[in-house]
């Protein structure tokens, strides 16, 4: 129980008579990514306002820390993080004094200021004011500034969305090190590529409601209904082939010849599955 940081039972919200989330359960443990998928207007903001203490849920349980969400008060800043958007950065501030500051109110250990502007890349940037960064290095500054005091439970609402895909790469490094050190990271994202890389469990959330549940790799096995393989021939040539007797004698046939040079299988990716499920795009 103890390494359950996130805890949502039947969680539903409306705004008047309309429903925006329904019926909610997901858990999120110690050192694991749960990532939140959903087009535009799922319910992934509201999901993360409700787990943060800044909305209330129509009804239903949810728990961030053993705490019940009704009894989240300011002293959660101290052992969460949120970054859900740029906001709240000072932009006459230099990146260095904007990290000081926030050490100070998040009564944090400031030399680890120049150990986090080194890992997200702007330890060079450390005497710009804030107001010149580029939008990938202002996300990473706010990233850096979330984790600043070392929170259990980091909650993320899209961190790479717009961005190009070398600062992504970067962010992903962080999160994964940072998982590996224990944080809980809560993720939304429309990426389905970035969940499959990065998150221990995934919800697919379509219209407030969660349609799908699991790691990435058992929703992709789930929906993997036509087993079929790709072969690459040495010859260069691309086939697709089915379980059926034929084909496999065809595979057998070129991997005893030596004549394969590669085979991969075709399971959908959560994209895919995302599809299936909801017959709608994510974007
Ligand atoms: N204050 C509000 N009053 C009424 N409806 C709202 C309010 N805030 C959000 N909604 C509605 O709730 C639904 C879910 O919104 P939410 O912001 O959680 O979606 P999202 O999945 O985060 O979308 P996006 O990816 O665009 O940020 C949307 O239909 C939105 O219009």
């Amino acid at each position: 129980m103890d390494k359950e940081y996130i805890r949502m039972e039947h969680i539903c919200k409306r705004y008047d008579k309309t429903p925006v989330l329904k019926d909610l359960n997901a858990v999120l443990q110690k050192g694991e990514i749960l990532g939140f998928l959903g087009p535009s207007g799922a319910g992934k903001t509201t999901t993360i306002k409700i787990l943060t203490g800044q909305l209330k849920p129509t009804s239903g349980e949810a728990y961030v820390l053993g705490i019940h969400v009704k009894n989240i008060d300011e002293t959660i800043y101290e052992q969460i993080g949120i970054v859900t958007d740029q906001s709240g950065i000072y932009e006459r501030m230099t990146v260095y004094e904007n990290m000081k500051y926030f050490a100070r109110i998040l009564k944090a250990d400031g030399k680890r200021i120049d150990e986090l502007l080194e890992r997200v890349g702007l330890e060079k940037h450390k005497k710009k004011p804030a107001g010149k960064l580029s939008k990938g290095q202002a996300q990473r500054l706010v990233l850096a500034r979330a984790v600043l005091h070392k929170p259990r439970v980091l909650f993320l609402d899209e961190p790479t969305s717009g961005l190009d895909p070398s600062t992504a790469l970067d962010i992903h490094r962080l999160l994964m090190e940072m998982k590996e050190e224990g944080m809980a990271i809560f993720l939304t994202t429309h990426n389905m590529e970035e969940a499959e890389k990065l998150c221990d469990h995934v919800a697919l959330l379509n219209d407030g409601e969660i349609v799908e549940y699991g790691t990435p790799r058992e929703l992709c096995l789930r929906y993997n209904k036509e087993k079929c393989y790709k072969v690459l021939l040495e010859n260069g040539e691309e086939h697709v082939l089915k379980q059926t007797a034929e084909d496999i004698e065809r595979l057998s046939g070129w991997l005893l010849g030596n004549q394969a040079a590669a085979v991969h299988s075709c399971e959908p990716t959560l994209e895919n599955v995302f599809l299936t499920v909801t017959g709608r795009e994510l974007r």
